[in-house]
C-alpha cells in the first residue's frame, strides 16, 4: 500500500474475525473505504454486513484483525466518532421518548449553551430540507409519534449533519427500507452530492438497483468473507445476484386469472368518508400502493382489528399480520426464535390445551429450511439473528398459521433477494390455494406482482388498478393527482 493511498483511506478493516458462540459472523473480512467514494455493500441475510459495520463504528472489538482510521490503529466508539465516522443503524436507534431536536443534541454534544435547542432545531431542519426537500417533519415532534419512514429520515439527517466539521464517513445500513421510491431517490441524489464534495458513504442495501446506480465500488460478502470487490460499472444486476451466491431466476409470475369472484372475504367502507371502498376476495393478492404514510398501515390495522379484536385465543385463526416495524410490533425480544415463530399457531399445536413441544419443533425446523433462517439453533434468542433473518421469522409466523387472510405491512424490510424470490413463490402458490394476501409495499417491483392494487392518497383509496393496468406510471399518477394516467 503506497503512502498516497494510506492518506486517502478513511477507514480500513483488515483480516477481521468475529465469532458469536459457534457462528463465525466475520471470518477474515477486509474492507477499505477511501475519501470521496460511495461503497455499496451487499450480501445474503447473515453474511456479516451489520457486524463489519459495528466493527468499523467501534462498537464491536474484533477477535482478530486490525482497524485503522486515516492509517492510525485506534479502537472504540469515541475513536470512530473522533475520526468522523457516523452510522445509521438498520434497527433505528433514536430515543423514542425525546423530540427530534433532543435526539440531535444527543448525537451532537457540542451543541451547548442555554440556546442549544434552537441550534439543534436549525441543524436538523437544514439537513432534513437538504436531503428530503419538501418533507413535513416537525423538529419538536416526539420520535414515538413519527412513522418508521420519518424516523429513518430523521436519523439520516442527524448523521449527515456536522456542527463545525462535516462527517468523513456515513454508514447507511438499509437506509431506504421504509422509504417510498420518491424519498429513496432524494437520498440517493444527496449521497452522490456528498461524495462529490469529498465525503464517503458505505451503503448497505438489498435493493440492488440503488446499489448499482449510486455506488462507485461494490463489495460483496458471503458467510463472513468478502468475495468480490470491484468498480460498480463492472457489475450488472445479474452478475451481482450471482456474486451473492443466488441463482438468477426469470420472474415467472402468472396473475390470478380472475379477480373479484364470489363473495368478498374482507371489506371496508371508503376511508375518511371519500374515495373508494376496500374489498378483498378469496385467492387474491391485493397491493396497497401510494406514497408512504398515506394511510396504508392504518388501513391494515383497521382490517386486522375488524376480524381479530377478541382477546380470547381462538383455535382457528382467521387473519394473520406480518409487521414491517419488527422492533416496535413484530418480535418478542426476550423469546427464542422458535417461540417467536410458533406464537400465532399455538392453538393448532396444542392437545388438551398443552403445547406439543415435538410438533412445535417440527414446525420450526420445516420453516427454518423453507426460507433459510440462518441459525445453528432455533432455541437461540431472536435478537441473535441478523435483521433480515428476524423478518423471515415474522413471515413464517404468519404463513404457518391456518389463517385465510394474511395482511403484510411492507414485510420485506431487509430481506435478501434470494429469500424474496422464495417468499414470492410461496405467496403465489398459497394464493392459488385460496389464501388472500393484502400487501402494503414501498417497492414498486412488489406492487407489480399483485392481482389488484388500491392506491392511497391522503388517507383514502383514490384508485383501483387491475392486472395489466398495474404500472409504475399509473400508480404514480394516482398517488399525486385526481386520476390515473391512461
Ligand atoms: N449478538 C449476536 N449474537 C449471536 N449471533 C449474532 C449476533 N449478532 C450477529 N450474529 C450472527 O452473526 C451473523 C452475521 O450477522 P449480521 O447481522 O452481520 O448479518 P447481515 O449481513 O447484516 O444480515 P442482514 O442482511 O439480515 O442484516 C448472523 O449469523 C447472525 O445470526
Amino acid at each position: 500500500m503506497t503512502e498516497v493511498l494510506k492518506r486517502d483511506e478513511v477507514v480500513a478493516a483488515r483480516g477481521v474475525r468475529v465469532t458469536f458462540g459457534a457462528v463465525k459472523a466475520l471470518d477474515g473480512a477486509d474492507l477499505v473505504i477511501h475519501s470521496g467514494e460511495c461503497v455499496g455493500l451487499v450480501g445474503h441475510n447473515g453474511a456479516g454486513k451489520s457486524t463489519i459495520v459495528n466493527v468499523i463504528n467501534g462498537g464491536l472489538t474484533p477477535h482478530e484483525g486490525t482497524i485503522t482510521y486515516g492509517g492510525q490503529d485506534e479502537r472504540g466508539i469515541s475513536a470512530a466518532r473522533a475520526n468522523g465516522v457516523r452510522c445509521v443503524f438498520q434497527e433505528l436507534s433514536l430515543c423514542p421518548n425525546l423530540t427530534v431536536t433532543e435526539n440531535a443534541r444527543i448525537m451532537h454534544p457540542d451543541l451547548k449553551g442555554w440556546n442549544w435547542r434552537s441550534g439543534a432545531l436549525a441543524l436538523v431542519e437544514a439537513h432534513l430540507q437538504e436531503i428530503f426537500p419538501g418533507h413535513s417533519i416537525d423538529g419538536d415532534s416526539t420520535v414515538d409519534d413519527l412513522s418508521i419512514a420519518e424516523r429513518q429520515m430523521v436519523e439520516i439527517a442527524i448523521s449527515f449533519a456536522g456542527t463545525d466539521k462535516k462527517p468523513k464517513l456515513v454508514i447507511l445500513d438499509e437506509p431506504t427500507s421504509s422509504l417510498d421510491a420518491g424519498l429513496a431517490a432524494q437520498l440517493m441524489a444527496y449521497i452522490r452530492k456528498f461524495v462529490s464534495e469529498g465525503g464517503s458513504v458505505l451503503l448497505i442495501s438489498h435493493i440492488l438497483g440503488e446499489i448499482l446506480s449510486t455506488s462507485d465500488r461494490i463489495v460483496v460478502m458471503k458467510d463472513g468473507r468478502v468475495t468480490a470487490d470491484r468498480a460498480a460499472g463492472e457489475f450488472s444486476t445479474r452478475s451481482l445476484v450471482e456474486a451473492m451466491g443466488n441463482v438468477v431466476r426469470e420472474q415467472e409470475w402468472a396473475r390470478a386469472a380472475a379477480t373479484k369472484t364470489g363473495e368478498p372475504v374482507l371489506s371496508m367502507p371508503p376511508r375518511r368518508g371519500h374515495g373508494l371502498a376496500f374489498e378483498a376476495y378469496r385467492g387474491e393478492m391485493i397491493g396497497l400502493a401510494g406514497l408512504g404514510g398515506h394511510g396504508q398501515t392504518e388501513a391494515l390495522l383497521d382490517l386486522y382489528l375488524d376480524r381479530n379484536s377478541n382477546w380470547w385465543p381462538t383455535r382457528r385463526r382467521e387473519i394473520a399480520f406480518v409487521a414491517g416495524d419488527r422492533s416496535l410490533n413484530g418480535t418478542f425480544p426476550l423469546w427464542s426464535i422458535l417461540k417467536n415463530l410458533s406464537v400465532a399457531s399455538l392453538g393448532q399445536l396444542s392437545t388438551n390445551r398443552m403445547v406439543d413441544r415435538m410438533r412445535e419443533e417440527t414446525l420450526g425446523e420445516s420453516w427454518k429450511k423453507r426460507i433459510e433462517i440462518r441459525t445453528p439453533d432455533m432455541d437461540n434468542r431472536i435478537l441473535s439473528l441478523s435483521g433480515g433473518n428476524q423478518q423471515k421469522v415474522l413471515f413464517a409466523r404468519a404463513l404457518a398459521t391456518t389463517a385465510d387472510i394474511v395482511l403484510m405491512d411492507d414485510p420485506m424490510r431487509g430481506v435478501d433477494i434470494g429469500t424474496k424470490q422464495e417468499v414470492y413463490d410461496i405467496l403465489r402458490s398459497e394464493a392459488a390455494n385460496g389464501r388472500t394476501f393484502i400487501w402494503y409495499s414501498t417497492e414498486m417491483d412488489e406492487i407489480r406482482l399483485c392481482d389488484r392494487v388500491y392506491v392511497f392518497r391522503e388517507g383514502a383509496i383514490m384508485e383501483e388498478l387491475i392486472g395489466e393496468d398495474i404500472t409504475e406510471k399509473n400508480i404514480l399518477a394516482a398517488s399525486f393527482s385526481e386520476g390515473a394516467a391512461a
